[in-house]
């Protein structure tokens, strides 16, 4: 069995992976404080539900998926010595979950939204006598990327966990840009969503796409004028970095 403690948006995007990857949803255990939630939950995915006050996590391979500031609140409800404790929690460093919820092993992954649909790309990293079984958990949800250490953790955050959020933004920007300049919404909308599809689908490096992209005196140039004069590229950076501190804040 496997459980997974929460039933907000990231524990709903990883059962939906397990069911879309066919992993056996009987075998899925989910954890929460809300009788009516868990319900619902049962209900759509057809997992077994259990109550948190008092469930005891010993030998059970634990996904962590509650609000990071959750955690206090959690040890104090559960009891026991899990196998191993898979924590998606953002911000929260491998030390300081060791010291709430006791495991044989730890594993702290960050993963995407995109996990709903198998696309999430999760950055993973913690005791390596599990990385195995860590990789095959998560490539029910996508890619899996091995990394050095916590650190590294806190800065995929701000690329894959946050990533979504500020692609929406762009996105949706892009969008309005082609109903300012005439575009029907639909079709702008449509446009964009390909564009994102084309993109993800281009197999070379970053500076490569955009040289080929790039014609002299062209119309792409005029943009990319447009885009540095306006510090796009610094404001992005800069995106990241705040990111990745609030990560250390949390
Ligand atoms: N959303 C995303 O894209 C990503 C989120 N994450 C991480 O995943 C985790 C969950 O985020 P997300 O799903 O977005 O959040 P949601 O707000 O959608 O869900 C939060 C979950 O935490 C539970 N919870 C909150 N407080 C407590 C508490 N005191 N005791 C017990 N359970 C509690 C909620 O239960 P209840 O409804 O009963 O309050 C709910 O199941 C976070 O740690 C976040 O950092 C990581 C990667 C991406
Ligand atoms: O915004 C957040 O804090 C969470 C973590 C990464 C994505 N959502």
């Amino acid at each position: 069995m496997l459980y997974i403690v929460g039933y907000g948006e990231m524990a709903k995007a990883i059962l939906r992976g397990l069911k879309n990857g066919k992993w056996d949803m009987e075998n899925v255990g989910v954890v929460g404080r809300n009788e009516e939630k868990l319900k619902n939950i049962e209900k759509e995915f057809n997992v077994k539900t259990f109550l948190l006050d008092g469930f005891d996590i010993t030998d059970k391979e634990i996904i962590l998926a509650v609000k990071p500031y959750a955690l206090t609140e959690i040890s104090m409800r559960i009891k026991g010595v899990a196998n191993t404790l898979y924590s998606i929690l953002a911000g929260k460093s491998l030390t300081e979950i060791e010291k709430y919820i006791k495991a044989k092993f730890y594993i702290r992954a960050m993963p995407n939204i995109a996990a709903a649909f198998s696309a999430s790309t999760t950055a993973v990293t913690g005791d390596v006598e599990v990385k195995k079984r860590a990789e095959e958990i998560f490539s029910y949800i996508g890619d899996v990327v091995w990394v050095e250490n916590d650190d590294e953790i806190d800065m995929a955050t701000a690329i894959i966990g946050s990533g979504p959020a500020f692609l929406a933004i762009i996105a949706e920007a892009v969008s309005d840009g082609g109903v300012y300049i005439g575009l029907k919404r639909e079709i702008a909308n449509k446009l964009t969503k390909g564009l994102f599809k084309s993109f993800s689908k281009i197999d070379m490096n970053f500076s490569e796409i955009k040289d080929k992209v790039m014609s002299p005196k062209g119309t792409t140039a005029e943009g990319i004028l447009e885009m540095e004069d306006n510090k796009a590229r610094g404001t992005i950076l800069k995106v990241i970095k705040k990111t990745y501190e609030k990560s250390k804040k949390l």
